[in-house]
């Protein structure tokens, strides 16, 4: 059995990955971490897991991390990881980091996105970005990608990889539930002012935007910028993204949908659907579910991809980047039905 460590247990995305990890036939949590409720069994705080797990929820200390487990998961806030992940860097110990804090290769576009202090270069350096279904690693310190980026990227790598689509066109609108927004309430989240609403926010100033641009420049050097909204609405889980791109001339919709299928076609957890999926299709699993139509009148492609903020966004995709990792059938840990 492979040891686990989660740093960030008493969180959303820390307990989701416990809760998947119990079905994991290959993985072990042998050690829970936060900086609350040290010394108290989990299912102090999660009942629902009283009768199969009896661990204790410690404090942070990376040599016992590293005596104990084989692997740390990092599901903390933005602005932490950078330095607490330090001592396992250079142990070359294997870290998986949920937050944004590796993800962005620029340091001043960290500091301006995330107004926080950034990691330092020679750290960033040594980190990976791996959206699981396209990217690889040689590195022990894989950094998991935003949840909005990974509903926004699936369905535009290959339009912007095989020159599909005009670059200056795209628009991507997004919209969360409210358990993207972590544990801790805020005026925003509120039960008045998310239930029976809707709200758009950080229009514009989105995190994710830079982290999208980042990725999709991979894949087309000539990507300069998208434009990028989020809101959030009255759901516990799951993103929906609407998005709009103009089709090039001299390319026809079908040869593109079937450029996006190939694309795809040997990926378990990306879905092409032939119909507008709905979040209900993916809330509960780790797939992300892609939908592609045509305006002739227009020449706009509507993109619409859906997946579950704290599994494909967070934890689930985490363990499929930890399957890889550890070279283990990538869907162990990740076999779920939808929830709904
Ligand atoms: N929620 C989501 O859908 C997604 C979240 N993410 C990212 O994953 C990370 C976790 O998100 P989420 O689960 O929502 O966050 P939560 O706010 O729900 O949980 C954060 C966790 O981090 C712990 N924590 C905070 N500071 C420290 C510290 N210094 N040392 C140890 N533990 C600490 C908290 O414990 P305590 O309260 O005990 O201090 C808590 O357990 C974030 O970076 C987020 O951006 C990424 C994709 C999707
Ligand atoms: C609904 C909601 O508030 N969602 C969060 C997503 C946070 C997240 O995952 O962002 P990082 O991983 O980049 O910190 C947000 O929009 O900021």
């Amino acid at each position: 059995m492979i040891k686990i460590t989660i740093v960030g247990i008493t969180g959303y995305s820390g307990f989701e990955l416990f809760r998947l990890f119990l079905k994991h036939e290959k993985a072990q949590v042998v050690k829970v971490c936060a900086t609350s409720h040290i010394g108290e069994p989990l299912h102090h705080i999660y009942p629902q897991i009283k009768e199969c797990s009896e661990i204790m929820i410690s404090s942070f200390d990376p040599s016992i991390i590293m005596q104990k487990s084989d692997v740390v998961f990092f599901a903390t806030p933005a602005g932490v990881t950078n330095s607490l992940a330090i001592p396992f860097i250079e142990h070359d110990f294997p870290v998986i980091d949920l937050s944004g804090d590796f993800r962005l290769k620029n340091p001043r576009s960290y500091e301006k996105w995330y107004k926080k202090p950034s990691a330092q270069q020679e750290h960033l350096e040594k980190a990976d970005y791996v959206l699981a279904d396209v990217n690889t690693t040689a590195h022990q310190l894989i950094s998991n990608p935003g949840c909005f980026a990974t509903a926004c990227l699936l369905p535009l790598i290959p339009l912007v990889k095989g020159d599909f689509i005009e670059l200056d066109s795209i628009i991507l609108d997004a919209k969360s539930g409210l358990s993207g927004a972590g544990k801790v309430l805020s005026e925003s989240s509120h039960f008045v002012n998310v239930h029976d609403n809707m709200m758009m926010y950080k229009i514009n100033q989105h995190q994710h935007l830079p982290e999208i641009v980042q990725e999709l420049k991979k894949w087309n050097g000539k990507v300069e910028f998208i434009q990028f909204s989020t809101s959030l609405i009255p759901v516990n889980y799951g993103i929906f993204v609407s998005g709009y791109v103009k089709l090039k001339s001299g390319f026809s919709f079908d040869e593109v949908q079937q450029d996006v299928k190939d694309f795809y076609k040997d990926k378990k957890f990306v879905r092409i659907r032939s119909e507008a999926p709905k979040l209900s299709d993916v809330v509960g699993t780790n797939f992300c579910d892609i939908y592609l139509t045509y305006n002739q009148t227009t020449g706009i492609i509507t993109i619409i991809s859906v997946i579950d903020n704290l599994i494909k966004g967070a934890a689930g995709q985490a363990i499929q980047n930890f399957n890889h990792l550890f070279d283990i059938k990538e869907e162990m840990g990740l076999s779920h039905l939808a929830r709904i």
